[in-house]
């Protein structure tokens, strides 16, 4: 799909799924891999902390400060769809970013929820797997952001670092025993980096675990003689700033013993398959009804607290009686008509139905599939023997 929209790229050899731009004839973000959520674009040393953490397949991950979601859609390919990551942001306006993106993405192993992160309502113990990356003073971007020398001065970095203090205080009580935390920045402040990890092991008894260097990034020597994180400097063209440091918390102690919840009202086997989504998605979780919009709640969600309040990847719209609008951008296939459009004479077509072009058909259904060489891309609304692409 991208070489015949004329980009080239290379795979990189530090995460399976990471390649790096060659040609990019227009904005990568506007080709149709990039509409459908097939690919996400960011910074290559933005994609090591994910990689420090590793999580297992199917392991729950909480992304502590996680908008616009790149590393929660990374960490959700590493666990798998029968993982599950939680991503939570503080900022209502980011959060909708977050959604949207996930959405986008296609990731029903997702959930997100809108807290503190240094206040997230969850049991003492309830985490496998942490992702926090804080807010920072981002001076490893400077390259991009020439100003931020300026508006994150010495002291005025303080209150980032105390923030980034009570961030780890909580990521240490969310975390299981024996589990395991990534912190990251995109900063070169020590303050904010070595100095940090530094407390997570002298005030919260965390142990720093020791991360390989990577050949393929160009790292610098951690401060404080600490061994086994990664620091990394901007450099043009290349990568931005970045530190990364992997803290286990110790054996012993009591885990959370979690209970299951129903959430929403979810949708029965049989109107799923009408809905022309497979039943073996329904392995994964249910398709549930809030109120007046449609969810996934992913199977791992179920263990949440009564009143913890979060929301699975949205899917559609809900009226009366059970009366749901499936979103176009459902990739989940099952029984349901395709469309199929073939090679670039195909990806024209797809073109013109985004900029709002119709086709003729001969569908008798409300909705069919839309595939690109076998891929699933989407659903298509069928109006007056037309097909049309449509997201109100
Ligand atoms: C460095 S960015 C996260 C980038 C994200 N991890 C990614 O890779 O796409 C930090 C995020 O934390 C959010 N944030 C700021 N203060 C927060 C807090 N107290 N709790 C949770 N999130 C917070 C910011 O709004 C911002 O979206």
């Amino acid at each position: 799909m991208l070489s015949l929209q004329g980009f080239s790229w290379e795979e990189e050899d530090f995460f399976s799924s990471a390649c790096r731009l060659l040609e990019e004839p227009f904005s990568l973000g506007a080709s149709i891999a990039g509409f459908f959520g097939f690919i996400y674009i960011q910074d290559r040393a933005s994609m090591l902390p994910p990689v420090a953490l590793m999580p297992d397949r199917g392991a729950f991950v909480l992304d502590m400060c996680a908008s616009p979601g790149s590393k929660t859609g990374q960490l959700a390919h590493i666990v798998g769809e029968e993982g599950f990551v939680l991503g939570n942001e503080v900022s209502p306006p980011r959060l909708a970013t977050l959604r949207r993106n996930l959405q986008q993405m296609g990731l029903f192993q997702t959930a997100s929820c809108c807290f503190e992160g240094q206040h997230i309502p969850l049991p003492g113990g309830f985490c496998d797997f942490i992702q926090l990356d804080p807010p920072c003073s981002g001076w490893g971007t400077v390259e991009k952001n020439p100003r931020v020398m300026e508006i994150w001065k010495e002291e005025k970095t303080l209150p980032l670092v105390s923030l980034q203090r009570e961030l780890l205080k909580n990521a240490e009580r969310l975390l299981k025993p024996g589990g395991v935390l990534v912190y990251s920045t995109c900063t070169t402040n020590l303050e904010e980096n070595e100095a940090q990890v530094k407390f997570a092991q002298e005030e919260l008894g965390l142990t720093l675990e020791k991360l390989s260097p990577l050949p393929e990034f160009v790292m610098d020597e951690p401060m404080l003689g600490m061994d086994g994180v990664w620091r990394l400097s901007p450099r043009i063209g290349d990568t931005q700033g970045f530190f990364v440091a992997r803290l286990r918390k110790k054996n012993g102690g009591e885990s959370f013993i979690p209970e299951e919840r129903q959430w929403g009202e979810p949708l029965a086997r049989k109107y799923v398959q009408e809905l022309g989504i497979a039943e073996n998605y329904l392995e994964y979780g249910d398709i549930a009804v809030f109120k007046e919009s449609l969810h996934f709640v992913h199977r791992q969600a179920k263990f949440f607290p009564q009143n913890f309040a979060w929301q699975g990847m949205y899917m559609g719209k809900a009226g009366k009686s059970n009366e749901v609008q499936l979103s176009p951008r459902v990739r989940m296939a099952g029984d349901l008509p395709m469309t199929h459009f073939e090679g670039k004479d195909g990806l024209e077509k797809i073109k013109g139905l985004l900029s709002g072009q119709s086709f003729s058909c001969d569908f008798k259904e409300k909705n069919v599939l839309m595939a690109w060489n076998g891929l699933v891309l989407g659903r298509l609304k069928v109006k007056n023997k037309r097909l049309i692409w449509s997201e109100r």
